[in-house]
Formats: C-alpha cells, sequence, structure tokens
C-alpha cells in the first residue's frame, strides 16, 4: 500500500476528531459561555485549559477571585469546568439549597477528588447513617468523652515529644499532631488499646493518604473508564481487609454481648463503634466489613491527611506562637487559670476564650485549599443564582471562602493575624450573645463549611484542638527552629498542606 493511501484516511480521522471537539466546545460555550471563565475559552484552552489547572490551580483560582469577585466564575479541568462561586449573597444560595437541587452525596460520589464509589464503596453513599450518628450521638455524648480526649492527648504528646526535662528536644511537627490526632480520635471511635496500636493507626493514616490520592487518579480517567479501572486502582479492598484485622475481633465480642446480654450489656464501651452496631443488623454477616468501611471513612473525614483539616489549625496556631511569642505566655496563663479553676473538664475548655479566639483566627487566615463545599447540580433545568446566573445541570460547584475571609467589610485589617480578634468581640459584647465561637459558622468565616452540610466533627475537632493547644502551652517550652520565620505550606495541586519537614524544638517546663 502506497504513502498516500494511507495518509488520507488519517487525515479524514483527525478532520473528523477536531471537527467533533469543536462542536462539542461549541455546544458547551452556548450553555455557559456568559458565565466569565478564568484564562482563554478558545480551542485550545478548552482542552488543556485542565492539564494547566493540575499545575498552577491556586494561581488560576486567585485571578478568578481577584477578576471576578462576588460572583460566579469558572475555572478548566480535566474533561469538565468547574463553577467557583465567591462573595457572600451567592455563597448563601449554596450553603442553602436542598441536597436534591445541589448534592454533595453525588459530588462527592461521581465527580470530585473523593470518587466515594471506587474508594469507600456504594453502601456508604447509599446510607451515611454513619454521619448522623456523628450529628446525633457523638456531639451530645462529648462531655462524657472528654476525659479519654485529655488523657490521649496528654499521654500522645508526652510519648512522643519524650522530653526529660532540662533538654529542650527537636521533633517534626506533622508527623508527630498526626499521630495525636489519629489517636484520639480512634480512641473516640473504638477506644482503648486499639487506638495505640501502631499497625492499626498506620491503616487509619494511610487509608487518608490512599483515596485522596487513587481517587484523583481515577476522577483523571474518562467516565466510561471509571467502572472498569476505578476498582483496580482503590485500595479498598486491601484496607477493609486490614481493617478487620484489627477491628474484627472486637465487633465480634461486642455482637455475641449483645446476643447474650441484650443491647445495653454490662460494661458496654459509650463510643462510636458502640453507637454504629446500634443502628445496623448484628445477624447479617456483612455487618464487620460494613462497620470497618464506615470507621475508615471517619477517620478520613477527621485525619483527612492530605489536605489535613484538622492539622491545620494546630499546626498553623503552633508555628504562629513560635513566631508570636507573646501569645505563648497569654495563652498559658488563660489555659492554667481555668484549669486551676474548673479542673481538666469540658467545662473548663469552654472558658479558654483567648485560645479559641487564636484557633478561630488561624483558621480564618490559613485553610487547606482555596476550594471547598464540592456540590453537583440535579435540577435538570440547572441551577439559578440569585444573581441571575444559571449553572448547567450535572455541572461541579465549589465556593472559594478565601474571598470572604479576607474581605475588609468583615474584619478590620484582614491580611493581619490578630489572635485576640474574636476574644476582643467577645468582650466587647460584654456577656451578651456571642456567636463567633470556634466551632460558630458564619459566611464571614467557612472553615467549617456552613448550613446544611457544616462539619459536624466540628464540636469533637474543636474539643480536641483546644485540649492540644492548652496542653502544649501549660506543659512545655516552645522554640522555632528558625527563629522569625513561619514555614512555608507545602502545595499539592489545590490542596495545600502544613509544611512537611517543618520542626519544633520542646522543653518540659522548667517554671511550672
Ligand atoms: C479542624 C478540623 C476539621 C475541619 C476544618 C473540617 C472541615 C469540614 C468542611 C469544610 C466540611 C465540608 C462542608 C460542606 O461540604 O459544606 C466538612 C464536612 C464533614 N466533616 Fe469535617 N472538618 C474537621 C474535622 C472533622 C472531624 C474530626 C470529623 C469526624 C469526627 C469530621 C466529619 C465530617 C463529616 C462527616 C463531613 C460531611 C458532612 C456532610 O456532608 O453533611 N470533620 N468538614
Amino acid at each position: 500500500m502506497s504513502n498516500s493511501t494511507l495518509v488520507s484516511p488519517a487525515l479524514a480521522a483527525l478532520t473528523a476528531v477536531c471537527v467533533l471537539l469543536w462542536a462539542r466546545r461549541q455546544t458547551d460555550e452556548r450553555k455557559v459561555g456568559s458565565i466569565p471563565a478564568v484564562g482563554s475559552s478558545g480551542l485550545l484552552e478548552y482542552y488543556t485549559g485542565g492539564w494547566r489547572f493540575l499545575f498552577h490551580g491556586p494561581e488560576m483560582l486567585a485571578e478568578g477571585c481577584e477578576k471576578y469577585p462576588g460572583r460566579v466564575f469558572r475555572v478548566p479541568r480535566v474533561f469538565r469546568w468547574n463553577f467557583v462561586v465567591s462573595g457572600a449573597a451567592l455563597i448563601q444560595d449554596v450553603v442553602t439549597a436542598p441536597e436534591d437541587v445541589l448534592s454533595s452525596v453525588v459530588a462527592n460520589r461521581d465527580a470530585s477528588a473523593l470518587q466515594l464509589d471506587f474508594t469507600m464503596g456504594p453502601e456508604l453513599s447509599a446510607n451515611m447513617f454513619h454521619i448522623d450518628i456523628v450529628r446525633t450521638k457523638l456531639t451530645r455524648n462529648l462531655g462524657r468523652c472528654f476525659p479519654d480526649i485529655r488523657d490521649e492527648v496528654s499521654c500522645a504528646f508526652d510519648e512522643l515529644i519524650a522530653s526529660d526535662g532540662t533538654d529542650w528536644k527537636v521533633v517534626t511537627a506533622l508527623p508527630m499532631v498526626t499521630k495525636v490526632v489519629a489517636r484520639t480520635l480512634n480512641h473516640i471511635f473504638a477506644g482503648l488499646p486499639i487506638c495505640r496500636n501502631e499497625e492499626y493507626l498506620d491503616l487509619a493514616m494511610q487509608y487518608t493518604i490512599d483515596v485522596v490520592l487513587r481517587a484523583q487518579l481515577i476522577s483523571l480517567l474518562p467516565f466510561f473508564l471509571r467502572p472498569i479501572l476505578g476498582p483496580l486502582i482503590s485500595s479498598r479492598n486491601q484496607s477493609v481487609r486490614k481493617g478487620l484485622k484489627h477491628l474484627g475481633p472486637i465487633i465480634e465480642y461486642r455482637i455475641e454481648q449483645e446476643k447474650e446480654h441484650g443491647s445495653d450489656w454490662p460494661g458496654k464501651p459509650n463510643d462510636y463503634l458502640s453507637w454504629l452496631l446500634e443502628s445496623v443488623d448484628i445477624n447479617d454477616e456483612r455487618t464487620a466489613a460494613d462497620i470497618v468501611s464506615r470507621i475508615l471513612a471517619m477517620n478520613m473525614a477527621g485525619i483527612h491527611t492530605t489536605s489535613s483539616v484538622t492539622f491545620f489549625p494546630i499546626i498553623t496556631s503552633l508555628f504562629l506562637l513560635m513566631l508570636l511569642y507573646s501569645y505563648i505566655n497569654a495563652l498559658r496563663e488563660e489555659a492554667e487559670q481555668v484549669v486551676e479553676e474548673h479542673g481538666w473538664t469540658k467545662a473548663a475548655l469552654n472558658k479558654m476564650y483567648k485560645i479559641d479566639s487564636f484557633l478561630r483566627e488561624s483558621q480564618r487566615m490559613h485553610d487547606n485549599g482555596p476550594l471547598s463545599m464540592t456540590r453537583q447540580i440535579l435540577d435538570p433545568l440547572g441551577f439559578k443564582f440569585s444573581d441571575g446566573t444559571i449553572v448547567p445541570y450535572g455541572s461541579i460547584v465549589n465556593v472559594t471562602s478565601r474571598g470572604e475571609h479576607f474581605d475588609k467589610a468583615n474584619y478590620e485589617n484582614p491580611y493581619v493575624f490578630d489572635g485576640y480578634r474574636f476574644y476582643k468581640m467577645r468582650e466587647e459584647r460584654n456577656g451578651g450573645l456571642f456567636n463567633r465561637h470556634m466551632i460558630s459558622t458564619s459566611l464571614d468565616h467557612l472553615a467549617f463549611g456552613h448550613k446544611l452540610h457544616a462539619c459536624p466533627g466540628r464540636f469533637l475537632a474543636a474539643m480536641e484542638l483546644k485540649t492540644m493547644l492548652a496542653h502544649l502551652v501549660i506543659n512545655y517550652d516552645l522554640r522555632a527552629e528558625i527563629e522569625g520565620v513561619r514555614p512555608p505550606d507545602d502545595v499539592f495541586g489545590i490542596d495545600f498542606v502544613p509544611n512537611g519537614r517543618a520542626k519544633i524544638w520542646f522543653r518540659k517546663r522548667c517554671d511550672a
């Protein structure tokens, strides 16, 4: 066969592909062309922009926020547009829209960086009772769980810092804090001794990394390949198998006790595992694997190593404390005074106003990335925002909180860290209604989301983080690795992670 006979079909095929790509882009532009796009929305950018986003996402989002404040704009992702919502009025539209119109579950299942069905299993997104339990039983029982939280935080820090009382000891902050958070959460999830089992903790921490990294790989695949390659890429089956090795015997024992002595059997632990078991059919042989999946999912929500929701406030606070030494004495004085008066109790934590303010301010200024609150539009007519913008059916929408957190209308000197910002607001209220606690969500403070899907774990998270900070300032002196420098965050795509190499010097307090 001559070269020319081969070239013509190849040229025809290439032309057909170009026409198809052009037609797809034209159809898309007809639907969303009126919504501003970051970068060009020309033919080439339409297909290459998603790859650019993988490496320059934060810059592209910052450009969108600057050019289109208070509006919806779009950024290219691989194979789709991502619609980004800024400004209080439009964010209010997102956080109050019902689940059957703007869905968080569908977004996290199908389109977002979590790929729930592959990474955690379809049973979880089909019935999310494990989240309801966080909202209800876990939150209601926090007072009773507090001694366990306090005990775990104190044992974990003292073991990991292992300072003998006179010498300074240098510790890498991120792995230490990850371990303390994982131990404390798992104390509440499944109790002692499993929360201190190294192999189990490695699984819990590795699972969160696996979910996020593997989900990102799956979401790069075209839709038709996901059901075929998704299960092969996901490590879900291995993780559940490993989880069953550790949690299986505990679950079996508790089921046996319940069968023998009834649901309120003597010695029944008051923890998340018990509350999960109260909500399932204990005679179903799939129960143990299902419970393990849900406990791993809650580790994912609570630890979330890659975007490190829980570490961000505490590590940022520690880095800031070392930059701004004057805060250490004030926070220490407050913590000691309150603990002296009330003991180590939940009531004492509620009185640590400066620590609460310091953590809330560090969340305002340092979040774990420019996008949050992923939603998918389920209404076939699209979603109409209050400014008239219509985003079509099936699109993915995200909120960017930075505009609100740094808006001069919301905060005086918004770019200046003021650890007492919310403490001063509280003082001004002079005992009147105050709703700027660390756990309060509002349109000007979106670290935990707001309204419908606001983080149900925030009450536990706040309790844990305040205990951690108070324990450290009461018991240790702290010093920065490099004086006067806040270690820069690491950036992976659009996820910001506290610097994984930064070190902190600790010494058991000599003057205590
Ligand atoms: C400082 C720590 C934490 C931060 C900053 C944080 C932040 C968030 C944010 C921004 C959301 C998404 C809200 C939305 O989509 O509208 C969320 C959801 C969620 N968080 Fe947290 N979270 C933290 C700790 C925890 C902990 C410790 C748990 C579990 C014990 C937890 C459980 C959840 C769950 C289950 C959801 C999904 C809620 C839903 O879809 O209705 N989080 N969190």
